[in-house]
Order: structure tokens, then sequence, then C-alpha cells
């Protein structure tokens, strides 16, 4: 099977330090795969050696099989990269934008005005697309530089932290349109470190510290990681500290704490399929009169692999 997108062992030393430490992954044909680490990890670092702009000291590229070392024209061809930096003209329009670059791919005359025409439409901007980009929000920059990586239909999109100082309603419009772009097929590399759009954009992330990825999976695999521990609310009418010590009985909760007069939190493992024993438990003490269960997610799989939050 070839992959959209395989690395292995990458390393990137400066001073004698490497910065990306034996990096690997791959990212299924039509897959959305995400790259979530904290400002430093060497998300930027390993983006720029799998788009070719970059030597690795260490490690090779495929992109849907082709070596990034040895081909780097034809590798490159298949991909679409967007930076964090804004990389167009402000004095000119998008729609110039899109046509300068457009004839730097090479794309022809025809084609090219179809896919300015498309792409203004898949980054929502159709009805700007005759406004100077330095009349732009920083967001509908971003959604401009986006469609310049569309124009010549890449199979593989690359996005450095497209959301980062964009305005809310361009982030809601970059996070459809890269949905959407899935959708229609488009492998996605998304790198962030605002969890939430990991979660919802991608199906498989890797977790990525201090230059290596320390984890890999889907959301549930890496929750599964955690030993799967929930959080069980429980609000009652009775004896909470009695309900406590019942509870803290119950196989699967590892502790019972009263979070208030007639509210307990436990840490139960497997907390949904638990329910039944946990009414059980406080039959005749207590009545139950609410119930949350909090599965973990992988902000708490993010803190367990690496020790700190995302947004150290
Ligand atoms: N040209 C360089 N020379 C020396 N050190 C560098 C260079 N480029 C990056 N680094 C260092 O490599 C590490 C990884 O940086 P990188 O930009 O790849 O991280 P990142 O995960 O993309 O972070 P951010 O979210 O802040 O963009 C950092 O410690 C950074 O200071």
């Amino acid at each position: 099977m070839t992959f959209a997108l395989t690395c292995e062992n990458l390393v990137k030393r400066y001073d004698g330090t490497a910065v990306v430490d034996h990096v690997g992954f791959h990212i299924d044909s039509g897959e959305a795969y995400g790259l979530l680490g904290p400002n430093g990890a060497g998300k930027t670092t390993t983006i720029s050696m799998l788009v070719g702009l970059l030597r690795p000291d260490g490690g090779s590229v495929q992109v849907n099989g082709i070596e990034m070392g040895s081909d780097p024209v034809e590798a490159k061809r298949l991909i679409g990269y967007v930076p964090q930096e804004i990389a167009l003209y402000p004095e000119l329009t998008a729609r110039e934008n899109l046509r300068y670059f457009g004839r730097l791919y090479g794309l022809g005359r025809r084609r090219l005005a179809a896919r300015i025409t498309e792409v203004l439409d898949a980054v929502g901007l159709s009805e700007r697309g005759d406004d100077k980009v330095q009349t732009y929000s920083g967001g509908m920059k971003r959604r401009a530089n986006i469609g310049v990586a569309l124009l010549h239909e890449p199979e593989l999109l690359i996005l450095d932290e497209p959301t980062v100082g964009v305005d809310p309603q361009s982030r809601v419009a970059i996070l459809d349109s890269i949905e959407r772009l899935v959708g229609e097929g488009v492998s996605l590399l998304y790198t962030s470190h605002y969890m939430e759009e990991v979660e919802r954009v991608c199906t498989r992330v890797g977790i990525i510290d201090k230059g290596r990825v320390v984890a890999d999976g889907t959301r549930r695999e890496l929750v599964a990681e955690l030993g799967g521990t929930d959080k069980v609310d429980l609000v009652l009418d009775g004896d909470v500290h009695a309900a406590a010590e019942k509870l803290r009985a119950v196989e699967g909760v590892t502790e019972a704490a009263v979070t208030g007069q007639n509210s307990l939190r436990l840490l139960a493992v497997g907390g949904r399929h638990l329910l039944p024993a946990l009414l059980g438990a406080v039959d005749g003490l207590a009545q139950v009169t609410g119930v949350d269960v909090i599965e973990p997610d992988l902000e708490a799989a993010f803190l367990h692999l690496t020790g700190s939050t995302l947004r150290d």
C-alpha cells in the first residue's frame, strides 16, 4: 500500500542538539492526520523537512511513494503547503495573487482561470476575491494563502497552525473548508496546539514533544493509554458520606470524593458501564438525582504523555 506521506527517523540538529529526534509517522491516502505539540516541540522543523525546504540530518520522506531526497520536484508537486507566515502580495487582490502564483506553478491559462474560481469558493472568498489583500483580516489572508496552496490540486495538504491569530469567523471558515477538502479525498497533515481543532478535523493524531513523537493513534487509542479512567459526577438526596463509603467499595471505582452537600465525584474505570453497580451500591442510602460521566479527552492524554499542558 502506498501512503500519502511516510517519514522515518527524521533528525534535525542545531548546534549538536536534536530538535527533531527520529520522528516517524505515516498518513494514509485520504486521511487527516494531526501533529499536536506545544510551542517549540519541533512541528515546524518537521514540516520543513517533509515539504523539502530543509534538508534532514537523517531519515527519509516519501510522498505518495516518491522519495523527497532523490526526486524533490515530483514529490513537491503532490504537496500543497501553507506556512505559518502569510506569503501574499498585499497590494494585489486575492485573484491577482492566485493568478501570479498559478503561473509560477506552471498552470495553463485556461486551467488556472477555472482553478481560481474553484479555489476562491473553496476558501470562502468568492465575494472578496477582487479586493486587495491588504484590506483583509488576518483570517482572510490565511484563507487566501490556503487558496494558493490548493491551486495545483495537491494530493496532500500540509497546514502549519492555520488558525493562529485569526478572527473567530475565519477560524470557522478555515475549519469548514478543510473538512470539505478532506471529504473530497485530499490527505491532510494539520499541526496545531489547539486540541479541539485536531479532535474535530483529524482522525489520527501524533503527539510530538521535545522533538519526538511520543504517541500516535486515534483519539480513542491515545485516551486508552491513560487506562481509561472516567470521572463520574453524582448528585444525590441522602447521606453523601455514607454513599461515598459504599461507592468506594464498588469494583472499578478508584476514588470517591464528596464535592458538595449532595454531590460526589468518582474516578472509575469504565464509568458508563459501572452505572448500574453504582446505583445499586447506594440503593436505600440515597436517591441519585443526577449523573454525569466525563470521559478522558485528548487534553488529558496529552498531559499524561508529556507532563505538560498544551498552552504552556
Ligand atoms: N534555525 C534554527 N536554529 C536553531 N534552533 C532552531 C532553529 N529553528 C528551530 N530551532 C529550535 O528548534 C526547536 C523546535 O522549533 P519548531 O519551530 O520546529 O517548533 P514548533 O513545534 O513548530 O513550535 P511553534 O508551535 O512555536 O511553532 C525550538 O527549540 C527552536 O528554538
